[in-house]
């Protein structure tokens, strides 16, 4: 569980518990990059879902994952978000790798948004946003958050643009609404990893234009977080995304700058069907190229 404070300070070192086995007693390093994936495998029940990945993630860096439904991208955000281990090959996450670390622990210093995600009661906006400090689906009994993480919340809240909203309770909220303060609640503990599984599915228009502009300002204010971002859809990916990764069948297809990774043929080679790639005021679309599409087999 979150402790609450300041997230910035901390040696990231490590010493090893009473089992021999090395357990995290500090703040993750902040040094190196945010996230290093090294050849991994991950087998389960004898299917390869993800085959021979590696990616590093720096501070600043702003990544979608993309595939076709199945290609192995929540398997991969799994790994990321300290949730499972891989079957083979090496997972850092905020320098700490996975099988030598409580996971638990671990993923107490990331934000991990979940559009499932719900509480278990009626909590107003403000007090869903404080329950990232403690991680729990309910306010703690008998916990208080400090004056500093009270404000905090109210910050976060506003700079999603749901001050009007911040007393209203969580079942009368719309989609977009909740999608906006669960990314508040995941910066309450001031992580340097954000994880995003698929923020926009379920959401209108609006609520998506919404919800990407709000991904936009956080990281102008954040200018160190690193985030993540799962989804099937170019649409779906805010402008200040920097780097995307493809995934076909649990193989990487590409990696890489933005730039050079959503073209028009290696978008189309990834989700196995012709698509011509746009981008337009720094946002990305895809659109079925007929002529090809008249010519696939
Ligand atoms: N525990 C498991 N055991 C066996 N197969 C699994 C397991 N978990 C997932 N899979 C399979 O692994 C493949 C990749 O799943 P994953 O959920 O990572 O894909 P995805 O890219 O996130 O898909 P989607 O876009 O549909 O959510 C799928 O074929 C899925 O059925």
């Amino acid at each position: 569980m979150n402790g609450g404070g300041s997230r910035e300070s901390g040696d990231g070192g490590a010493v090893t518990g009473g089992s021999g086995r090395p357990v995290v007693v500090s703040h993750p390093s902040e040094a190196g990059p945010v996230l290093r994936v090294h050849e991994v495998d991950v087998v389960r029940d004898g299917d390869h879902l993800l085959r021979s990945i590696s990616l590093t993630v720096r501070r600043g860096e702003h990544w979608a994952l993309l595939g076709a439904n199945g290609a192995g991208k929540t398997t991969l955000l799994n790994l990321l978000g300290a949730v499972a281990h891989p079957t083979r090959g090496v997972v850092e996450v905020l320098g700490r790798r996975l099988g030598r670390v409580d996971m638990r622990e671990l993923r107490s210093y990331l934000g991990h948004v979940d559009p499932r995600h719900s509480p278990d009661s009626p909590l107003r906006v403000e007090e869903v946003v404080l329950t990232g400090l403690t991680n729990t689906i309910a306010l703690v009994p008998r916990w208080t958050p400090t004056a500093e993480e009270s404000e905090r919340a109210r910050h976060l809240i506003e700079m999603l643009g749901m001050g009007a909203r911040s007393d209203a309770r969580w079942p009368t909220l719309s989609q977009g609404e909740r999608g906006r303060a669960l990314i508040a609640r995941a910066l309450m503990p001031q992580p340097r990893l954000l994880l995003f599984d698929e923020p926009a599915t379920g959401l209108d228009l609006a609520a998506r234009e919404q919800l990407l502009s709000s991904v936009d300002v956080l990281r102008s204010e954040h200018p160190s977080l690193a985030t993540v971002l799962v989804t099937h859809h170019l649409e779906e990916l805010p402008a200040s995304t920097t780097h995307a990764m493809l995934l076909r069948r649990g193989r990487c297809l590409a990696s890489g700058h933005v730039a050079d990774v959503l073209t028009t043929d290696r978008i189309s080679a990834c989700f196995d069907h012709p698509v011509r790639i746009t981008q337009d005021d720094g946002r990305w679309s895809a659109r079925a190229d007929r002529v090809m599409a008249l010519d696939a087999p």
